[in-house]
């Protein structure tokens, strides 16, 4: 059994708790620690996993020790963690936006660590996660990292580092693109005086649909749009109003937006 700490236990620790628990993994093997004591306990309730308030603790005995703190947490955590670190040597995943290889072997160690980027639908093991290791990652712990990622859903090993920003700007923000999408579907709906809740399960069940044919049908989502889009109906009236108002553009600048903003985050940490 290995034994997987988190420092951490907001949001994506949940997600990946959750999707972890789902495949099967004991929660005798997964520790946690967080500050406040209302998550912990839920955390515990929740997921049966042991909780503590001081990471140190947390990740005495772990073979694995997942970083799932804000970027902006990092320094703070790793003079704290960093003699049970250099004791252990355990296998370090850090899922923090943003932040490289070289600054968390700076603040933790020379250790192997991997430095990825799953997404919150890791929850219901659906999740999309890219990865990528420093040199002194083996092979085993590869794959060790790899099976951990993949109870969330799907993996990808990304070689170069520069792209594990785009892996945030497209998969790891992804899930709140969807999001907004159809909370403007069901805001468009609501104005033509439909009821929300009807507006709302309508344009949900379609993004699920819609994610179900092409994750299943290994189609093409060109190919799946033109099977919609009946010549001069109405699906075609909706996308001619999506390219006039410049929708491919509209995405491009926010898939930049937030791949930028990975980089700035690291930079910021690179000052403290
Ligand atoms: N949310 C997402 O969709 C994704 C997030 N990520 C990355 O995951 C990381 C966590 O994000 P997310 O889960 O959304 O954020 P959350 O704020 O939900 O989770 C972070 C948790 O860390 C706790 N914390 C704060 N300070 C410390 C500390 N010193 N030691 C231990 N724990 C601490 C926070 O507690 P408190 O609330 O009390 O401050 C909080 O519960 C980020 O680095 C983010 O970039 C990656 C992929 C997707
Ligand atoms: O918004 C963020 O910074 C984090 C990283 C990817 C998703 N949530």
């Amino acid at each position: 059994m290995t034994r997987i700490a988190f420092i951490g236990g907001g949001n994506m620790a949940r997600s990946l708790i959750g999707g972890l628990l789902k495949t099967g993994i004991p929660a005798a093997a997964i520790t946690v620690s967080e500050p406040q004591a209302e998550s912990r306990q839920s955390l515990a309730r929740e997921f049966g996993v042991a909780t503590y308030a001081e990471n140190r603790l947390a990740a005495a005995e772990a073979e694995v020790i997942v970083l799932a703190v804000k970027p902006q947490i990092m320094p703070a955590i790793h003079a704290e963690l960093r003699d049970t670190l250099q004791r252990n040597r355990p296998l370090l995943i850090s899922i923090a936006a943003g932040v490289r290889l070289d600054q968390l072997e700076r603040w933790f160690g020379a250790l192997p660590i991997v430095r990825c980027m799953p997404n919150t639908p890791a929850l219901i093991g659906a999740g999309a996660t890219g990865l990528c290791a420093n040199a002194r990652v083996s092979p085993p712990q590869r794959a060790q990292a790899q099976h951990i990622l993949d109870a969330a859903g799907l993996t990808r090993w990304v070689d170069d580092e520069a792209l594990m920003d785009t892996v945030t700007g497209i998969s790891g923000s992804g899930p709140a693109y969807f999001f907004a999408l159809v909370e403007a579907l069901e805001d468009a709906a609501v104005a033509q005086g439909m009821p929300r809740d009807t507006a709302r399960a309508l344009a949900a069940q379609t993004c699920l649909g819609a994610g179900r044919m092409l994750v299943e049908s290994g189609e093409a989502p060109g190919e799946l749009r033109r099977r919609v889009t009946s010549p001069h109906g109405t699906t075609q009236a909706a996308l001619e109003s999506f390219a006039a108002n410049g929708l491919p553009a509209i995405v491009a600048h926010a898939v930049a937006a937030a791949t930028r903003r990975g980089g700035e985050l690291a930079a910021e940490l690179d000052k403290t």
